[in-house]
């Protein structure tokens, strides 16, 4: 269920699902009876119902479910954009099922409706919505009528998430087979309400032939290579990070990394600080080492210890030339590096620079980009959300194929992609996740799982980024209410004991 299907993805489902012997028709139809079902499910005592139908098979999945609610006793009204002549195959076999009137696809429709189908656009929405049927769309997101979205709400791109034009804001969105990246992506996501995901007869085999490369980001995807401590294992074999803080004056950013790290499992952590910094991050830390560390020079002295296999630089760094040499000082490393914030952008005026020490490491390298960031290190990647769909699922892991690296797009839709195309994209997030530091603890907690080797020293790098930007997610949505960075790090014990139940 973790396969994220794109339109086309979709349609080669379809097609090979013909192959196999199940009829387009049958899909259609158990596409329509989940909708009814969802409708009979929320909404029993509702009265009339509408549905809106498009010139497509999304409006013959809506034709099904009109005949089936009528079934089940309710007053049906079907309004159609377009003709019956010029419907595709299985949307003008099904249609020919309806028995009731076919009104034209108005704001009639809306008319003392107690519930309203979107069957209007789905996976074969291709440009803006523009004129009448726009208007209908906002009249229907300005009234109190509860809309039960086909697919995905028409408007949204299912592929990329965005809006083309104008979408319907659904109460549920009843999808079929798999999710598709809209579903997860901003600003999709926000549209479709509920999301039900319904088996319509679409065999699991055919995704041997699709190969998805993105996936929704649940526990599933990496729990099985999850690094949970060995009763025989000790401190070391838990991986060794190392932190690296600003100066004096911007230490906490580092601090809240360290934690991260500490939390997340990393058997030891040490904090590389600026000499001046020195006494205060040694006397706000305690299970964390602090070590003095004045430049790329001692920083790569450090790291040629290959016990400390794994370094987090960037929160508080500063931006400027010293930051890039600490940086390049960690790539030339043989440990697994996060780069986050100040370590980026301190590469803004010479990305490739970057990007070319990062494609020559072995070790995995991550940065961390938020939004701001990304677009200083890849300007002409940027996600549009309007107009022509270029999602942040694309971005992303055009990102990560250019510069080499494990590419963490954050924000409430986090993506992580690798270069080799496989990408997450994680939907369990918190509002109360905006607030300074939480990035820093990311940080920190990605470092932190890169330093525990997973299954064996094969480290499946796309899995443990993927984890971790979970449970920092999860960690957030647990504790709820008022959270600040510092609470993150604090909520991971109780999330890790969920998980160990699953
Ligand atoms: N795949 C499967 O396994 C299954 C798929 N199923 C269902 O099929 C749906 C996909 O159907 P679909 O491909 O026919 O596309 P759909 O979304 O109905 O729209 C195409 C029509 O809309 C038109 N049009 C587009 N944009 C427009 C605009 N802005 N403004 C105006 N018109 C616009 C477009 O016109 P054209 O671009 O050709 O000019 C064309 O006429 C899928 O979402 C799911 O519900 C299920 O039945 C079960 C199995
Ligand atoms: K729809």
């Amino acid at each position: 269920m973790l396969e994220l299907l794109t339109a086309k993805e979709m349609s080669v489902a379809d097609r090979l699902t013909a192959e196999r012997g199940v009829p387009g028709y049958d899909l259609m139809q158990n596409a329509g009876d989940a909708v009814a079902d969802e409708v009979f499910k929320r909404y029993p005592q509702a009265e009339s119902v509408s549905v809106l139908c498009g010139p497509g098979n999304n409006g013959g999945d809506g034709f099904v479910a009109a005949v089936a609610l009528q079934q089940k006793g309710y007053r049906v009204r079907l309004g159609l954009l377009g003709s019956l002549e010029k419907l595709p195959g299985d949307a003008a076999a099904h249609a020919e099922r309806w028995e009731g009137e076919v009104e034209p696809l108005s704001a009639d429709l809306l008319d003392e409706a107690d519930v309203v189908i979107d069957a209007i656009f789905g996976a074969g929405l291709a440009r803006p919505i523009e004129g009448d049927i726009a208007a209908l769309i906002e009249a229907l997101n300005d009234s109190d009528i509860p809309a039960i979205a086909v697919d995905v709400p028409s408007g949204i791109d299912g592929t990329s998430g965005s809006v083309r034009g104008i979408a319907i804001e659904a109460e549920a969105t009843v999808t079929f087979f798999r999710l598709k990246p809209g579903h997860l992506l901003l600003p999709g996501r926000l549209y479709c309400g509920e999301i039900t995901l319904a088996d319509i007869g679409i065999p699991d085999s055919v995704l041997q032939d699709i190969a998805p490369s993105a996936f929704g980001n649940e526990p599933r995807l990496w729990l099985g290579d999850f690094p949970w401590p060995e009763v025989g294992g000790h401190k070391y074999s838990r991986g060794h990070a190392v932190v690296v803080s600003g100066p004096a004056d911007a230490t906490g950013a580092a601090r809240l990394a360290a934690r991260g790290a500490l939390r997340i499992g990393a058997g030891l952590v040490t904090m590389a600080s600026p000499k001046d910094a020195l006494s205060i991050n040694a006397s706000q830390l305690t299970a964390v080492m602090v070590r003095p560390v004045d430049g790329a020079k001692e920083f790569s002295e450090l790291l040629s210890d290959t016990r400390k296999n794994s370094a987090v630089l960037g929160p508080g760094l500063g931006v400027g030339k010293p930051a890039c040499e600490m940086v390049q000082a960690a790539l030339e490393s043989r440990a697994a590096v996060v780069i986050d914030a100040d370590g980026l952008t301190s590469f803004a005026d010479a990305p490739d620079k970057l990007f070319d020490s990062v494609q020559d490491r072995q070790a995995p390298t991550v940065f961390t980009p938020h939004a701001g960031e990304f677009a200083r290190l890849f300007p002409d990647l940027k996600p549009k959300t309007e107009g022509e769909p270029a999602s942040k699922l694309e971005s992303a892991r055009e990102a990560a194929k250019r510069s080499g690296a494990v590419v963490v797009f954050k924000g409430p839709d986090t993506v992580v992609a690798t270069p080799d195309g496989r990408a997450s994209i994680n939907a369990t997030s918190s509002p109360w996740l905006a607030t300074a530091g939480t990035g820093d603890v990311l940080a920190g907690m990605i470092g932190g799982l890169l330093a525990q080797e997973m299954l064996d020293q094969a480290l499946p790098v796309f899995e443990a980024v993927s984890a971790a930007v979970w449970l920092h997610g999860e960690a957030a949505r647990a504790f709820g209410p008022g959270l600040i960075s510092e609470d993150v790090p604090e909520m991971l014990p109780e999330v890790f004991r969920a998980l160990l139940t699953l």
